[in-house]
């Protein structure tokens, strides 16, 4: 039996079924001269095997602004936001148009996902978010991530995509987030001023020693190091590995996933369940409460189920979809608490009833769960 550390470890990335692959502007972007469309083909070949596998992969690409400067005829990455809005808006088309392509060699739709720190820090926009992701990899297509550089400022912006990448993993509380980049993982030492530097294998994403030798980027990439061992912790947040490997490695992602030792690996804390499970139960805010029948806490309890409305008795409290929301039984014991599907005009209109009435109730259904189990603890 894997013990408990090689399940976290390099293990996790072996029985990963869902990975988020980050791929940063210091690799796609060929020396600054626009987007290396040979490259991008290869990871898009190794994406599309991985896929073959029955792993579903979600793509962080950044890119835009410089494949936009070469379309524009720009030298220099502009520092004016206006003209990194432009160049980000021309160039995204270009890179939209790379993956299309490539992935359609493999038969495999993609889908075009601009996001930005909004969509992201408010709690509907964030579910909104995560139905749509969610939604897009069922339908087995694979969704091309990007900030959306258009209509950010440099206030709200999240600047590099290593903290996009990271956010996009806890939303969809993938298993693995894997960052390719220019150099073979994480060295002890910024190996462009040191050439002695040496690789660290492995580490815990929290270990305040990584940040310390995690330096800042190159010309072309934005955050460094330092964006890539901060984004290791948000991933673990969800309980998610995380990976810094070089893009050059050839096969780097399947090679990764048969659990061979590349690149740096940031373990989270706990196993992934865990982890996640523990970020609800310290959420400290609680909206409101619904009280459950027996069997629907019987079934809480034992089987680890999804909550559905047919269990539920009563509603109490002005909560709003995505809002923690404590469970309890007809006596009013605790009993579980989790991030609600449905706010409190819908959840009093959906006491008692099947899944499947939800759409003729409410006109429209978000999800056939009240509660999905993945953002329910029992307490
Ligand atoms: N300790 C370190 N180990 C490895 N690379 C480092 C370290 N500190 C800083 N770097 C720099 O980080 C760069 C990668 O980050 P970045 O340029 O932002 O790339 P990307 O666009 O792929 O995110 C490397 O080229 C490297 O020079
Ligand atoms: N959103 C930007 C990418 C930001 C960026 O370069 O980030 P990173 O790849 O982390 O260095 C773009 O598409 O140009």
């Amino acid at each position: 039996m894997e013990s408990n550390e090689q399940i976290v470890g390099r293990g996790a990335l072996k029985n990963a079924r869902r990975v988020v692959v980050k791929i940063g502007s210091a690799l796609l972007t060929n020396d600054g001269r626009g987007l290396d469309e040979a490259a991008i083909g290869g990871w898009v070949d190794q994406i599309a095997a991985l896929h073959r596998r029955g792993i579903e992969v979600v793509l962080v690409s950044s890119g835009a602004v410089a494949a936009g400067m070469v379309r524009l005829g720009w030298q220099v990455r502009p520092s004016a936001v206006h003209e990194l809005q432009a160049a980000a808006a021309v160039g995204q088309n270009g890179l939209t148009e790379c993956y299309e392509g490539h992935f359609a060699r493999h038969g495999l739709l993609t889908a075009q996902v601009l996001l930005t720190h909004d969509d992201l820090s408010n709690r509907k926009r964030y579910l909104n978010a995560r139905s749509a992701l969610r939604t897009l990899v069922s339908l087995r297509v694979v969704p091309v991530v990007n900030e959306n550089d258009t209509v950010v400022t440099d206030e709200i912006r999240f600047g590099d995509n290593d903290t996009l990448g990271a956010l996009v993993a806890n939303l969809l509380e993938a298993d693995a987030l894997v960052i390719l980049t220019d150099q073979e993982g994480l060295f002890d030492a910024d190996p462009r001023g040191n050439p002695e530097a040496r690789l660290i294998a492995e580490g815990r994403a929290d270990d305040p020693r990584l940040a310390a030798v995690a330096g800042g980027g190159g010309a072309l990439g934005r955050g460094g190091m330092a964006t890539k061992v901060r984004a290791a912790q948000l991933a673990a947040r969800s309980g998610a590995v995380t990976v810094i490997a070089s893009g050059r490695q050839p096969s780097v992602l399947g090679r990764l996933v048969e659990g061979e030792r590349l690149g740096t690996l940031l373990m989270p804390e706990q196993a992934p369940m865990a982890a996640r499970k523990r970020w609800l139960a310290g959420q400290l805010q609680v909206r409101g409460s619904l009280t459950l029948d027996a069997g629907a806490v019987k079934v809480l309890k034992s089987s680890g189920s999804s909550l559905l409305a047919v269990g539920v008795t009563g509603v109490s409290g002005q909560f709003r979809r995505g809002d923690m929301v404590l469970c309890v039984d007809e006596q009013g014991h605790r009993v579980a608490k989790g991030l609600v599907n449905y706010g409190a005009d819908e959840a009093h209109l959906l006491v008692g009833k099947p899944s499947h009435q939800i759409e003729a109730i409410l006109g429209y259904m978000e999800s056939p769960e009240l509660i999905h189990r993945d953002n329910l603890v029992v307490l």
